[in-house]
């Protein structure tokens, strides 16, 4: 039996048994349980990553729910032995659960997309700007007393302005990206996604056609049909895919070589999506080329070389750490939990989570984002005006849940 777990509780005599893994920002999660019959359960323990073992402990032999970290067959398994049918991660990315072992063991998987969105682009831009104008570097010096006044040369980076930014997994939060460059910086895109972004596209388009009115030079877009091409072409490049089987390693040596001497590259998605090894060889080779990363391939840690490298910029994977972002994804994980004890269905469209996220209003009686619902057999939210048109004798309905084009539309 592994050793006990230390836990904070929260409404002790609630029926259902939710367990969260990790405690999580803001209250609004612990009250939305609590109100609702949970007795909840937050792990208190200090180290960062719990081990299979401690999982176990804490999931004990009666557990309904489960929010966030590493799950597989073992983990699902036992939650299924301890009655529990709902687990949410507080992440939009969900490479870390084996979605397969869920379905097996009939376990419902939540993520949060939606509310991270700006937030993360919001740092990839940051990234960008720091590695293209060397701020950490120049920080450094100046902290170090080095500086003794102006000169031409010192801290020389690159302008964005005019240049070309290309965008690898063009979704929700690489054209979020996408469209802070362009509309700030004035760049070009060149985007690389399995499927076309025509929201973008159309949006680059209205921008070019508003500073070609105002007398400026108008930005374009270019959908590319290669990664390579993106590669090759673009000044900064920002990576925004899944991880998964064809992500995993899409920046390795051969693509780093047909990167521009002075690009900058940014990595705000997961870790293993680069090679770092590689990375690292050719950040020592190619002084010009800067990077900037929120993930790393081995996270925690880094490979060797890669902190002394001057044309890095490295931070901990804090890309999603806004105060109402990371409020809102511990509110989603906890809905995601919430709704499946309660037999809720599915919102129908897991992009546009705001009504969740109302501070003071009851969230709608759904699970905000499951990502296995089809494969449980779940059924789908419909909102009440299309209910009440339907019964109304309406003889047809526009849906209007899709935000992102390419975005798979739930069965609604
Ligand atoms: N660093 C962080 O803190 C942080 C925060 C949020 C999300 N993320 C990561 O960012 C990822 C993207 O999030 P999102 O909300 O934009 O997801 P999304 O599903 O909206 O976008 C992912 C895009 O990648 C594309 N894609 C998939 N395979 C590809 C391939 N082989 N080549 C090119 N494009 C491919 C998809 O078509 C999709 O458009 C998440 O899965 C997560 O791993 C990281
Ligand atoms: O996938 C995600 O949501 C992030 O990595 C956590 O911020």
């Amino acid at each position: 039996m592994a050793k006990p777990i230390s836990i904070e509780v929260w409404n002790p005599s609630g029926k259902y048994r939710v367990v969260s893994t990790k405690s999580m920002p803001g209250t609004r999660w612990i009250r939305l349980l609590a109100d609702n019959d949970c007795r909840l359960e937050i792990c208190t323990e200090t180290k960062t990553i719990l081990s299979v073992d401690d999982i176990l402990a804490l999931i004990g032999d009666r557990c309904d729910v489960q929010l966030t970290e590493e799950w597989g067959e073992v983990l699902f398994s036992a939650l299924k032995r301890a009655g529990g049918t709902a687990f949410s991660n507080m992440a939009v990315g969900y490479n870390n659960v084996d979605v397969e072992a869920a379905n097996r063991n009939g376990i419902a998987v939540g993520n949060t997309p939606g509310v991270l969105t700006e937030t993360t682009a919001e740092l990839a831009a940051s990234l960008s700007l720091a590695a293209a104008r060397r701020i950490v570097e120049a920080d450094q010096f100046m902290r170090a007393g080095l500086y003794d006044g102006w000169l031409p040369h010192l801290f020389v980076g690159n302008l964005l302005k005019g240049q070309s930014v290309g965008v690898i997994g063009a979704g929700r939060i690489g054209s979020a990206y996408a469209r802070m460059m362009i509309e700030g910086f004035k760049m070009n895109l060149i985007y690389y996604d399995l499927y076309q972004s025509t929201r973008l596209e159309k949006f680059v388009t209205a921008y070019g056609q508003f500073l070609k009115a105002n007398g400026e030079q108008p930005v374009t877009w270019k959908r590319a049909a290669t990664m390579e091409d993106v590669l090759r072409e673009a000044d900064v490049i920002s990576l925004h895919p899944v991880l998964d089987k064809t992500t995993y390693h899409l920046i390795n040596p051969e693509r780093l070589a047909i990167m521009k001497k002075e690009a900058v590259l940014v990595n705000a998605s997961r870790g293993p999506v680069i090679d770092e090894v590689a990375l690292v060889e050719h950040l020592k080779a190619n002084p010009m080329f800067r990077v900037g990363l929120d993930v790393f391939e081995d996270e925690p840690y880094m490979k060797p070389g890669l902190a002394d490298m001057k044309n890095a910029v490295v931070v901990p994977h804090i890309a999603s750490a806004s105060k109402w972002t990371r409020e809102g994804m511990a509110t989603l994980a906890a809905l995601n939990v919430l709704g499946k004890i309660k037999g809720y269905p599915v919102w129908g469209n897991p992009n546009l989570v705001e009504p969740f996220l109302k501070e003071d209003a009851t969230p709608p009686a759904a699970c905000p984002s499951i990502v296995n619902a089809k494969q449980l057999g779940r059924y789908y939210y419909v909102p009440p005006a299309i209910v009440k048109a339907l019964r109304t004798g309406a003889r047809s309905i526009i849906l209007y849940l899709s935000v992102q084009d390419h975005t798979p539309l739930h069965e609604v």
